[in-house]
């Protein structure tokens, strides 16, 4: 273990993210070391830290390269408090301005660039809102597990999607309603998922649909890093769930508007489902070095 560590600062829609390279897999940070490098007043401060890890050398990255060879860059994620997840839709894009900014990785438009995560290989490639994820198949969750932020009067049934990573997304009434709403604390969820989960709160636009595009605002609390100013795969959980609630003839084309920005989400079919596609900027801001000791 090195003592000391050359990171670069980045951000998508303010979701942000400490980043280093470690090619060999030797810099596998325990708990407690991600927590203090992700603390905002002891340490750099960041929602998640992303290790980039060639995907030969991390036990998680031997199922990236046997779904597919091209994955040679594996993104090891964790949360602000050092918790593993299995996803982060954010940080995908940053991670790829990432690889290509530090020359780890080529992408011209029209092309892909394969990333190992967790919840399987996810496809990137660049876009006019910055790039796009190719998210995977995302799945509906059994249940409807009630939902209380620590001021909502009135617990409201949530509704469990499943995007690599665990969410459950509320309907709020208003955007005066979002607004109030306290994230500071883990909102609490009846049944509680297993795995915990993130929880987006939403609101539809009024109108919902505008030139066939829908329209939302959302808040999130993230598993394992607390309120963020945005979560992609939250963002995609919340079009989805949208969707399912305004029933048919409902868009597969999102705006989903966050504290940090605007992101796209889009629903499209292939072979093995229907998949669901992240669209945000992705920018890196400063570089670093910090101690290990
Ligand atoms: N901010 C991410 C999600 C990060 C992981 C999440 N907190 C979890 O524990 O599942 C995103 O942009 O998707």
């Amino acid at each position: 273990m090195p003592a000391d560590l050359h990171f670069t600062k980045g951000q998508g829609t303010g979701n942000d993210f400490v980043l280093f390279t470690d090619p060999e897999g030797e810099v596998d940070l325990d708990p407690s070391q991600v927590a203090a490098i992700c603390d905002r007043h002891f340490g750099v401060g960041a929602d998640g830290l992303l290790r980039a890890v060639r995907s030969a050398n991390i036990d998680a990255g031997a199922a990236s390269l046997a779904e597919d060879p091209a994955a040679e860059w594996f993104m090891d994620y964790r949360n602000a408090d050092g918790s593993i997840a299995e996803m982060c839709g954010n940080g995908i894009r940053v991670f790829a301005r990432y690889l290509l900014d530090n020359g780890l990785a080529t992408l011209e438009p029209g092309e892909t660039l394969a990333i190992g995560t967790r919840s399987g290989v996810r496809d990137v490639q660049r876009n006019t809102l910055g790039f796009q994820a190719d998210l995977g198949r995302w799945r509906l969750e059994g249940g409807e597990p009630l939902v209380r932020a620590k001021n909502l009067q009135v617990a409201r049934p949530g509704l469990g999607i499943n995007l690599g990573n665990p969410h459950v997304v509320v309907a709020l009434a208003d955007d005066a309603e979002l607004d109030e709403a306290d994230l500071s604390y883990i909102p609490h969820l009846e049944p509680s998922p297993v795995d915990g989960a993130n929880v987006e709160f939403v609101v539809p636009s009024d109108p919902l649909v505008r030139d066939g595009v829908g329209h939302i605002r959302m808040r999130v609390h993230e598993r394992g890093s607390g309120e963020t100013l945005s979560c992609g795969t939250g963002a995609a959980a919340a079009a989805l769930a949208t969707r399912h609630w305004a029933g048919a003839g409902a868009p597969n084309q999102w705006r989903v508007t966050v504290p940090g920005g605007v992101v796209g989400v889009r629903m499209f079919p292939t072979e093995d489902g229907e998949h669901v596609a992240l669209s945000g900027p992705a920018e890196l801001v400063y570089e670093g070095d910090l101690s290990l000791a």
